[in-house]
């Protein structure tokens, strides 16, 4: 097998397309609270994105490169205010009944969901250009998982505004030039067995991070909060 279908093969397995909370948001079976606390976790993975590509950026070593990655920062940050995905994922929330101001906050974000998110950054930080590059590999999955998104938040969660599913939207063509510049340095880097069976390892690690995060996600419902409430009694305070 090439390392391209030894790369997808593990994505295939892993990816959280199969996850339980994604298979039942794709059914229509998510509450909007459910859907409120997927929105307001996945932000703090969001806003973690532009801070690992720039750790990646500075590993890269020639002005090639660095063009090429830091248009992943400016899709994210945007060139001005009021751009870019983040505004666009708070105007997600927005649509979905969340204020702004809460997800910029950072509260309630689940201690799980900052432990995947962490563990994210500091694999970027820590490890070689290949490894960091192929863990954004995850990407070569992305782009279809938000044309189904697209379809069952149209189908199954009318009540959240059309409006809102503009970041999906952008993430198709973006994330479908991410993964394929992502890919092509990824087969350029892989000289050995060694080198393939790093950035294998580096697909998993990230497939395994979206995993946890959305159990996290999933979990929350069920489990008692740090003070000590189960959610219900929580929002009856
Ligand atoms: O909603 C998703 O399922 C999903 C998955 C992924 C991914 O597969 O890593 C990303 C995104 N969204 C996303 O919006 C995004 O900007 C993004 C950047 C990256 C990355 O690792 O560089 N992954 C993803």
């Amino acid at each position: 097998m090439s390392i391209v279908e030894r790369l997808r093969a593990v994505a295939e397995e892993r990816y959280h397309h199969r996850h339980p909370f994604n298979l039942r948001m794709h059914a229509g079976e998510l509450d909007k609270e459910e859907i409120q606390r997927w929105i307001l976790n996945r932000f703090h993975y969001q806003r973690h994105i532009p801070i690992k590509d720039a750790l990646i950026l500075a590993k890269l070593e020639t002005p090639e490169l660095r063009r090429m990655w830091i248009r992943r920062i400016q899709d994210h940050d945007g060139t001005g205010p009021d751009q870019g995905g983040l505004e666009r994922w708070l105007r997600l929330g927005e649509a979905a009944g969340l204020d702004r101001d809460l997800l910029l906050s950072g509260e309630d974000v689940l201690p799980g969901v900052r432990l995947a998110v962490e563990g994210y950054v500091n694999f970027c930080r820590l490890r070689s250009p290949l490894e960091a590059v192929a863990s954004s590999l995850t990407e070569m999955f992305a782009p279809n998982l938000m044309r189904t998104r697209i379809g069952a938040f149209e189908e199954h969660y009318s009540w959240l505004d059309a409006a809102g599913l503009e970041y999906f939207q952008s993430r198709v063509s973006q994330g479908e030039r991410d993964s394929k510049e992502a890919l092509d340095l990824v087969v350029r880097w892989t000289r050995d067995e060694r080198d393939a069976e790093l950035a294998l390892a580096s697909l998993a690690f990230k497939c395994d991070v979206l995993w946890s995060l959305l159990d996290a996600v999933d979990h929350a419902g069920s489990h008692v909060d740090h003070a000590g409430a189960r959610p219900a009694e929580r929002s009856a305070r």
